[in-house]
């Protein structure tokens, strides 16, 4: 069963790595514009699509638009519908912010991996499992929780806004892979929210994950997705922030003394310790 899972999800990997297609093509490496202008095409149609949708069932909940939707669903499910669709809206603007704001702030590394739809089987993972909680529950026993909506909605908004905000900030010293050696136009970036939070685009990461699971209304995978996420980077903190003052021995721990990181349970920098 979990062979059999596993292969599957890595059969969606491959595919949406266009493993297979000709070598030469405009699809097969990061940076070609058939690769690009397929995941924004997507997005933009799953976007649009989610947008109409999500108009229609709330103009629907108001002004009982479309009657029949009534004899097919429970009020509940027509609730958890629209809190589906305007799910799908926010993650399909998150991916398509990732892109965006590296194409615009960091415009030297861009490449259809700044999407950041397809980084690793985790994630697909998170994903599917995530949304088999929403749809089982749909089926089940839907409910709709609007406090819980709303909390999960501002996390989801605080999330993508300091998280675009810091890539703006950290510009081309900003990579979504932590680089193994200095580059030249590597700088430190202290100011703006950097001033505040050591890793503010981890800090809006972290809040925008588990704020998506809070708006669906999914139990188990706002937990889950707490735990997954403070233990990724429980790991990769520590490990950046050592690269870090590798590349900046002198600032790095002053730096260090006088930020934030932002997320819970993230040990302090031990080898950040001002000498
Ligand atoms: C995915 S970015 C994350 C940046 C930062 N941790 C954050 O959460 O905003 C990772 C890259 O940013 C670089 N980086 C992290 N903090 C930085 C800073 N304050 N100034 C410049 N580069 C930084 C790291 O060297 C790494 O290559």
């Amino acid at each position: 069963m979990m062979t059999t899972a596993k292969r599957a999800l890595q059969w969606i990997q491959s595919q949406l790595s266009f493993e297979g297609w000709p070598v030469d093509s405009q699809f097969r490496s990061e940076s070609s514009l058939g690769r690009i202008a397929t995941i924004a095409g997507l997005l933009g149609i799953f976007l649009g699509t989610h947008i109409c949708l999500f108009s229609v069932l709330i103009l629907h909940r108001c002004f009982s638009l479309v009657p029949v939707l009534d004899e097919f669903f429970s009020l509940e499910q027509i609730d958890m519908m629209w809190q589906w669709s305007g799910y799908v809206v926010l993650l399909c603007s998150f991916h398509l912010t990732e892109f965006f704001v590296t194409a615009i702030y960091n415009p030297t590394v861009v490449t259809a991996e700044s999407f950041l739809v397809n980084h690793s089987l985790d994630y697909t993972a998170a994903f599917l499992l995530s949304a088999t909680e929403f749809w089982t529950r749909f089926f089940l026993y839907p409910f709709f929780s609007t406090p819980v909506f709303i909390v999960g909605l501002g996390m989801v908004l605080f999330g993508q806004g300091i998280r675009a905000i810091a890539m703006a900030t950290c510009g081309a010293s900003f990579n979504h892979k932590i680089q193994t050696s200095k580059k030249d136009t590597h700088v430190l970036i202290t100011h703006g929210i950097y001033s505040y939070f050591r890793h503010p685009s981890y800090v809006g990461f972290y809040y925008w994950a588990i704020g998506t699971q809070l708006l669906l209304n999914n139990t188990l995978h706002s937990f889950l997705f707490a735990v997954a996420s403070t233990m990724f980077f429980r790991k990769r903190i520590p490990y950046e922030e050592e690269s870090l003052m590798n590349y900046f021995p002198d600032q790095y721990a002053c730096y260090a003394a006088t930020t934030w990181v932002g997320i819970p349970f993230i040990p302090p920098c031990d080898k950040c310790k001002i000498t």
